[in-house]
């Protein structure tokens, strides 16, 4: 049986969590290096842009502990159409958060373009093609194929904009698609698709909060078979799916923790 995804918990954020998920991303960046001189990463919105400039802009603890920004290629895991400076925007929020604190050499950020905001379809086919160029340098790609990929999971199991239940699940072919009746507002939005989610050389998803229990049993306890889009995605990763909960997230969650290593 495929192993399984790797489920760490924290007792704190700020203490145990962030400087875990940044030992983890820096090993994430240095595989994605050695493999291609890049890290291809994509991020989605919610509370993770907080945690990760928590955990990338501590301070260096070593030459083996460098985020190596100017190296560094940042897409969206998915977006809202939403101009870039609206307080929706996922864009806006990694601006915010974490872009604008980021001193010296910046990495290289693919926000969506705005000409298509009307056009939610051709939104996505444009950020589509952003890929496409940036990963057209490598084989014949079927799927572009992230380093990393930095996710959320909202309480009701949903992952980038990929909604329990909703049709978009079963897209197989489009790398980004447009949803025009995402459950969570604004309705209008563009995210990665299943398969490509699912073909990440590493996942990392980030919980924290007693608010993330429930749906945190149903994906772990029930597994791909309660349908929830994040538990489809450990399905389709196993074990190259890790989980950065917190306490709070897990208690009383019947699912092997594994002690955090790289
Ligand atoms: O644009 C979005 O809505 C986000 O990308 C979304 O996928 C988010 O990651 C989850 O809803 C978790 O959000 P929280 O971490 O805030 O619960």
């Amino acid at each position: 049986m495929a192993k399984q995804a790797n489920l760490y918990s924290f007792p704190s954020v700020p203490e145990h969590l962030a400087p875990a998920l940044r030992a983890y991303v820096i090993s994430c960046q240095e595989a994605g290096l050695a493999r291609h001189n890049v890290f291809k990463v994509a991020v989605s919105g919610g509370s993770l842009p907080k945690t990760l400039a928590q955990a990338l802009l501590a301070p260096s603890t070593g030459p083996a502990d460098q985020v190596k920004w100017d190296k560094w290629e940042i897409f969206f895991a998915d977006e809202r159409a939403v101009p870039l400076d609206h307080p929706d925007s996922n864009y806006f929020l990694l601006k915010q958060e974490l872009l604008d604190k980021i001193s010296g050499p910046q990495p290289t950020v693919h926000p969506i373009d705005v000409e298509y905001l009307n056009d939610t379809q051709e939104l996505a086919d444009q950020y589509e093609q952003v890929l496409v160029k940036s990963f057209a340098s490598r084989d014949s790609v079927k799927l572009p194929i992230f380093d990393l990929l930095l996710l959320g999971c909202g309480p009701d199991g949903h992952t980038c904009s990929l909604f329990p239940g909703h049709e978009l699940l079963r897209e197989t072919s489009a790398w980004v698609a447009p949803i025009e009746d995402s459950p969570k507002p604004p309705p209008r939005r563009v995210t990665l698709t299943l398969p490509v989610v699912t073909h990440a050389v590493r996942i990392a998803f980030v919980a924290t909060g007693a608010g993330k229990r429930e749906v945190m049993k149903q994906i772990f306890e029930e597994g791909a078979a309660g349908g929830l889009p994040c538990a489809l995605v450990n399905e389709g990763a196993g074990e190259r799916a890790s989980w950065f909960v917190d306490a709070d997230a897990v208690e009383g969650v019947s699912y092997p923790r594994r002690p955090f290593s790289l």
